[in-house]
């Protein structure tokens, strides 16, 4: 700055704003008597400067031209403001160097984003990026992403050819359009790159389970293309059945039982209640050369010690009381195909036997006859107990443990599968909304912290009695956690109280607490659609009428699928 016989270096802020005049209370003070008390305003936006002039009494000159509205100037420009002479120097600053974070500091942040995620109902995408055979360091292609991400995405090391980059606020069909340019910033250094996008909270909320869930999708990506996560591309069809599988124990655990299908040794399937032993006992069949035959189901459980008997061999009239006419059981029934035997710790000692004869020597006697018929079986069993430890008991025959034991598969509680909950959950909330012909809302944050925290003794069936329930109590775009049941909410063995009557008023205590997040949330929602409709639909205005960022605006509105009465004005 020349003001007069003096000059001096005035360093700029990269973003701020500051008045230039002879007045009180101006950022840049000059003492020369042509220049106006609030002169010029010179605003700085991420480097970039404008001024402006602010009605003076001798204008301002850039570069000899008067200006009148917001000039931009650039390196070198001079403007003149009365006797006062500005040259305007910009220093060109580099790029900053993106970091890569290793894995461990990278799960960190992820696990911090996750947490914002939670608090304000926000969305985040990972991406796994698959580099494929490459001679390029890490580094180079870091660098080659240049100014595709923003200054908030994070990228990370995965291993020696694999990173990955953490997009806040993104949700998967905004990661989508950021990935997609990447990709084509990478294809001349990896020709086969492929990426995988996850996002939180659908595809789970904890680091651990978004990482793998991205790193797979990525494995399923065309090369040189991208995948986004979802419940379709974990729906395994097995023919009038399907089954969701995304958890690394339940997709190994599908790919054992798809490698055993084919043989005719039995299965033993351990798990808890509800868990889907009986869907994995029909892949089994499914996958197996007996698929066109029956597949006959039987919870040994369910049936009275005295009908188990005749309920698996059949009777022959008059065999027994009530027994009018001539039955094959299910074993004969089930021959060709395969019979599924649910909770089969719990047959009766003396029929465990006749069972073992009948698996041994692939014969069966009818009740009340004596002649033999030969069946050709394939038995699954299941059970929730260990049979080893009802052997060592003395209630199950460990003769017919060692045959039925021949491969044993463990199916993982739902409390263990934190990647395949989210997307249950979502597939069966569309199920049961899908029957009454209406479409799903997504599932909030909050609401899926509540599933995710809650231990589901019942499994895979207790969450889709919630979810049916939660298909009659939720009517807007968003599930929240108010919308599934009572019991789900807190801790085991409380006392549920009753939601308030009435929204208290501002102020004062409610009846009962609620996550403060939804609180806010519905309010936020409340007053951008009051906004929206204000500024007739036009986004650009209810943004400003609420002082909201317009990209957070547009954001949110998809996400809260906020009706917009006149979007065309856009
Ligand atoms: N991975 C899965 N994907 C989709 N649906 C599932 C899955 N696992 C279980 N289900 C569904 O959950 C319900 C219970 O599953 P299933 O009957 O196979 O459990 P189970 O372990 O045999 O239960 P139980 O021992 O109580 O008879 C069924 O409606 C089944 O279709």
């Amino acid at each position: 700055m020349m003001d007069g016989s003096t000059s001096s270096i005035v360093p700029l802020p990269r973003d701020g704003m500051l008045t230039i005049g002879r007045g009180a209370g101006v950022e840049l003070l000059v003492q020369d008597a042509s220049v106006s008390r609030r002169h010029a305003r010179l605003t700085l936006v991420d480097g970039e400067a404008r001024l402006t002039d602010l009605d003076s009494h001798n204008g301002v000159r850039v570069n000899g031209e008067r200006i009148s509205g917001a000039q931009v100037l650039h390196n070198g420009d001079v403007a003149v403001l009365g006797g006062v002479t500005l040259v305007f120097h910009r220093r060109d600053i580099p790029p900053p160097q993106r970091l890569l974070l290793d894995v461990a500091t990278l799960r960190d942040r992820l696990a911090e984003e996750l947490e914002r995620v939670l608090r304000y109902e926000r969305a985040m995408s990972v991406v796994a990026l698959a580099l494929g055979p490459t001679d390029v360091p890490l580094a180079e292609l870091v660098r080659a992403l240049g100014d595709g991400l923003r200054l908030m995405d994070l990228v990370g090391r995965g291993g020696p050819t694999q990173l990955f980059i953490l997009l806040p606020e993104l949700a998967a069909d905004e990661a989508e359009e950021v990935v997609q340019p990447l990709l084509e910033r990478l294809a001349p250094l990896a020709p086969e790159v492929r990426a995988g996008i996850a996002s939180a909270p659908q595809d789970g909320l904890d680091a651990d389970t978004l990482i793998s869930a991205a790193r797979a999708v990525a494995l399923t990506a065309p090369s040189g293309g991208l995948r986004v996560s979802g419940p379709d591309l974990y729906q395994l069809s097995l023919g009038e059945r399907s089954v969701m599988v995304a958890d690394e124990a339940m997709v190994h655990l599908f790919e054992l039982l798809r490698r055993l299908a084919p043989s005719p040794i039995p299965v033993l399937i351990h798990g808890e209640t509800g868990a889907g032993k009986e869907l994995a006992a029909w892949a089994v069949h499914h996958w197996s050369p007996r698929a066109r035959q029956p597949f006959i189901a039987l919870n040994c459980a369910a049936l009275p010690e005295s009908l188990v008997e005749s309920e698996l061999f059949g009777a022959e009239r008059g065999a027994y009381s009530g027994a009018v006419t001539s039955r094959a059981g299910l074993l004969e029934r089930a021959s060709g195909g395969t019979l599924f035997l649910d909770e089969v710790a719990e047959l009766p000692l003396a029929v465990q036997a006749k069972l073992l004869r009948a698996l041994d020597q692939q014969r069966i006697t009818r009740l009340g006859d004596s002649r033999e018929r030969a069946v050709d079986l394939r038995i699954v069993a299941a059970t929730h107990r260990v049979l080893a430890d009802e052997v060592k008991a003395g209630r199950f025959r460990q003769d017919l443990f060692f045959r039925l034991s021949a491969s044993i598969v463990v199916l993982p509680p739902l409390r263990n599968r934190p990647r395949e909950l989210p997307l249950l959950a979502t597939r069966l909330l569309q199920e049961a909304l899908a029957r009454v012909g209406r479409t799903a809302p997504r599932i909030s944050a909050a609401a899926m912290e509540v599933l995710r925290a809650h231990p589901w003794p019942g499994n895979v069936r207790e969450l889709k009695n919630v979810m049916e329930y939660a298909a009659t109590t939720v009517d807007g775009p968003l599930l929240e956690a108010s919308h599934l049941p009572d019991s789900l909410q807190r801790p085991t063995g409380d006392e549920p109280s009753p939601p308030p009557a009435v929204a208290p008023a501002q102020g004062e205590t409610p009846a009962s607490f609620r996550p403060i997040a939804e609180e806010v949330r519905e309010l936020e929602y409340r007053r951008m659609r009051e906004a929206m409709e204000a500024a007739g639909g036009v986004q650009t205005r209810a943004a400003q009428l609420i002082g909201m960022p317009l990209r957070t605006f547009k954001f949110k509105a998809r996400r809260y699928q906020l009706p917009r009465p006149r979007a065309d004005r856009e």
